[in-house]
C-alpha cells in the first residue's frame, strides 16, 4: 500500500486538484506525505531541541507537570497503552500542550470540556517556541480541512468554524531504544481526532497496517515531508467516506523523537454524517464527548 506524496504548494495554486488526490489518499491507506507545507524547519528543529531538554530533565522535575485530565503534561513511560488487548504498555514518553489559554480565560472558569491552561516545564524558551509552532500547524491543519471540505463536494470553509478553538494537542515523544522484537514504543491504534501531522526523527519505527490483512509495513520518511494521516472522528463524520488506518511504532534501533499534532475540531463540533455521505452509520455526538470517551480508554 503506497502512501502517496501530495504537494502542499497545490494548497494555493491547485486546491481543488490537491483536494481530489487528499480524497484518495483519505480512501485509500488513509495516509499521506505533505511536502512543501509552508512551516520553517528551523522552527521544526527548534522544537525537536526544546524537547530534549524537557525530557533529559530528572523524572522528579517531568513530574512537577505530570498529564491532567485535560490531557496536558507529561506522561511517563509505562503510563499508556494504545494497544489495550495487545497487552504491553508503550515504551515512550510524552508531553503534551494544547490551545494555549490563559488561567482565568472564561472558557477555563466556566470549566468547559478540555479547556485549560498548558503546564510549562521551568525551561526558558520552551513555551514560546512550542506555542509557535503549535499555531503553525494548527493554520495547516485549517488549511487541509478546507481541502477535505472541497473533496467531500462540501464549500471550502465548510469545517472553518468547527476549528477556531480547536482541541488540538501537540505531542513530543521519546522513544528509548529497544528491541523490535520485545515490547512495543507505541501500541497498534487509530488515532482519535480528525487529522494527525507528524513529524518524525528519521529514526525508522511506524508501521501501519496494509488493509484487508495482518501485514504491517514501514511508513517512508520522506525528509522534510509530514505524514499526514485520517483519525477515527473524521471517518466517522464522513460517514466512513475516509478511513483512519492502524499504526503502531516498534521500539527503535537508536532513541527515536517525533512531534505528533493531533487535530481534533472545537468541543462543540457536532458530528453527524455530513452532507452527501449516505444514511448515518453512528449516532449525533460532539467533538469533547467523542474525545472524552476515547481518551478513558487509552489512560487506564
Ligand atoms: O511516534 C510516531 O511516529 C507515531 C506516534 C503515534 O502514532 C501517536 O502518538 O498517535
Ligand atoms: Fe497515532
Amino acid at each position: 500500500m503506497e502512501v502517496p506524496v501530495l504537494d502542499g504548494a497545490k494548497l494555493t495554486r491547485d486546491p481543488q486538484g490537491l483536494a481530489a488526490e487528499l480524497g484518495a489518499a483519505a480512501r485509500g491507506p488513509g495516509f499521506f506525505l505533505l511536502t512543501e507545507h509552508g512551516i520553517p524547519e528551523a522552527l521544526i528543529t527548534a522544537v525537536f531541541a526544546e524537547g530534549d531538554r524537557f525530557f533529559d530533565l530528572p523524572s522528579a522535575e517531568k513530574a512537577r507537570v505530570a498529564i491532567d485530565a485535560t490531557n496536558r503534561g507529561w506522561a511517563a513511560e509505562g503510563t499508556e497503552r494504545l494497544d489495550p488487548e495487545g497487552g504491553a504498555v508503550d515504551r515512550k514518553e510524552a508531553f503534551n500542550m494544547g490551545l494555549d489559554l490563559a488561567a482565568d480565560d472564561p472558557r477555563v472558569l466556566a470549566g468547559e470540556p478540555f479547556r485549560a491552561a498548558n503546564r510549562w516545564p521551568k525551561l526558558p524558551g520552551f513555551a514560546p517556541t512550542l506555542r509557535r509552532y503549535f499555531e503553525a500547524v494548527q493554520a495547516l491543519g485549517v488549511q487541509v480541512m478546507r481541502l477535505v471540505a472541497r473533496d467531500l463536494g462540501l464549500a471550502p470553509d465548510h469545517f472553518d468554524r468547527d476549528f477556531d478553538a480547536p482541541m488540538a494537542t501537540l505531542r513530543l515523544l521519546r522513544y528509548p531504544a529497544g528491541d523490535p522484537a520485545a515490547g512495543i514504543g507505541a501500541g497498534a491504534h487509530t488515532d482519535y481526532g480528525a487529522l494527525t501531522f507528524l513529524r518524525t526523527d528519521g529514526v525508522p519505527g511506524l508501521q501501519l497496517r496494509v488493509r484487508g490483512s495482518d501485514a504491517w509495513t514501514d511508513v517512508p520518511d520522506v525528509p522534510g515531508a509530514y505524514i499526514v494521516n485520517i483519525g477515527d472522528c473524521l471517518m466517522r463524520w464522513s460517514n466512513d467516506t475516509y478511513v483512519s488506518t492502524p499504526h503502531r511504532v516498534l521500539p527503535p534501533p537508536r532513541p527515536r523523537r517525533s512531534l505528533a499534532f493531533f487535530l481534533d475540531p472545537n468541543p462543540d463540533a457536532v458530528i453527524s454524517a455530513l452532507p452527501g455521505t449516505g444514511a448515518p452509520k453512528y449516532p449525533e455526538t460532539t467533538g469533547a464527548d467523542y474525545l472524552r470517551s476515547r481518551l478513558e480508554a487509552t489512560y487506564g
